[in-house]
């Protein structure tokens, strides 16, 4: 999403910035919202045809050698039409990127039209700094200064992080776990993608960098009623006693396989964030499996902490918190993975089919209903 409308504006510190995405220069792009969970630093350097700006540039990427990107990354951003873009490939990095604001719309929005500067972002990204080029100190020295009394996130709150999610032990017995680790091998499973969002309609490709694990859909109404049948009756009350939310659909019924064979993990996303998603509210994780070594979830907003369902266990957390699942580094991680979401989304997600591309599953109420006994008949409901 290139903000092209986007207002001159200066940050004012402790606010959160607005999320933008751009088009990286060596290639792919940079969405704002999942670099959140680390310290960000957005470094708005005008045109590349700036000697000032390759000094500074210089400056960050000497300063983000010494860094891992679970910590902080740099990203500096240009205005115009760069032609050269070999070197930046050369020095790119985990922690380094460049990106392509042609217009200046992004920066514009960061207030770097005219003074180009560097701006610091917590791990929700709320601006801590926001330094020009003109500062007294110099800019380059005082970027050098804080990034180097940045604490590790897990530190940042004064306080030990927690993230907002929900442990609910025994949704599942062993036995249901052990059944559906057979129903997926017994089933057998595909590659499960990533969905990108491209010319503003969502898409499910694979992407082995962002996401390698294997799924078997659950299909057999059986199946699908045993599992429906021990979320409402073990689930639902809880998270509407814990988040004040009533689930009352449910939908891709998947049993997934992390394998650590194949260095199987699921990078840092957003669930709701495409295009065809944004109906969905919460997520579900019920590991069915125990194991294994590492295959875990973390919130990086909420620092570097672990969670881990027990097995038949539920995790349950909202799809707008950005997540992801650490390589499995040892044996098969099997869980049911799902999403919830209410009546009033109902409408939503059926607008949203409009918003997939062609070859995507097309959604259509009913299947997905948590409480099917209360489905009214078509019939019945026009009647006056
Ligand atoms: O493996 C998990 O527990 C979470 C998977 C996940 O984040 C997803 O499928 O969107
Ligand atoms: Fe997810």
């Amino acid at each position: 999403m290139s903000n092209t409308k986007a207002e001159r504006r200066n940050i004012i510190l402790g606010d959160p910035v607005p999320w933008f995405g751009l088009p990286v220069l060596t290639g792919g792009s940079f969405d704002l919202q999942a670099s959140a969970g680390r310290w960000v630093v957005l470094s708005f350097v005008g045109s590349l045809a700036d000697p000032r700006a390759i000094a500074e540039v210089g400056e960050l990427m000497h300063l983000s050698t010494s860094f891992s990107e679970d910590h902080l990354v740099v990203a500096c951003v240009y205005t115009g039409q760069p032609s050269q873009t070999d070197h930046l490939a050369a020095i790119s990095s985990a922690t380094l990127s460049f990106l392509a604001d042609p217009d200046g719309a992004v920066s514009r929005s960061f207030g770097a039209e005219g003074m180009p500067r560097t701006v610091i972002l917590d791990s929700m990204l709320r601006s801590i700094a926001d330094i020009a080029w003109d500062h007294p100190q110099g800019h380059a020295n005082m970027v050098r200064n804080i990034l180097q009394s940045l604490p590790a996130v897990d530190d940042s709150a004064g306080v030990p992080l927690f993230a907002p999610a929900l442990m609910v032990p025994r949704v599942f017995s062993f036995d249901i776990c052990d059944f559906l680790i057979r129903f997926y091998e017994t089933q057998g499973a595909v590659d499960s993608g990533f969905q990108f969002d491209i010319d503003g309609k969502s898409v499910t490709l694979s992407n082995w960098r962002l996401k390698r694990r294997s799924d078997a859909a659950v299909g057999v109404p059986e199946v699908r009623e045993l599992i429906r049948d021990h979320i409402v009756r073990r689930l639902i009350g809880p998270i509407e006693q814990y988040f004040q939310f009533k689930a009352t659909r449910m939908d891709r019924y998947v049993v997934a396989c992390y394998d650590s064979e194949v260095g199987a993990h699921f990078h840092r996303h957003r669930d709701n964030i495409n295009a065809g998603a944004q109906h969905r509210r919460f997520a579900l994780s019920i590991n069915l499996n125990k194991d294994f070594e590492g295959g875990d979830l973390l919130f990086p907003e909420f620092g570097r902490r672990t969670y881990r369902p027990s097995e038949g266990g539920a995790l349950v957390f909202s799809c707008g918190a950005l997540h992801q699942v650490t390589p499995v580094t040892k044996g098969k991680r099997y869980a049911f993975l799902a999403f919830m979401y209410g009546e009033e989304d109902v409408a939503k997600r059926e607008a949203n089919n409009t918003r997939l591309h062609a070859g995507e599953l097309q959604y259509t109420s009913g299947r997905d209903r948590l409480f099917p006994e209360e489905e009214q008949p078509d019939d019945l409901s026009s009647v006056a």
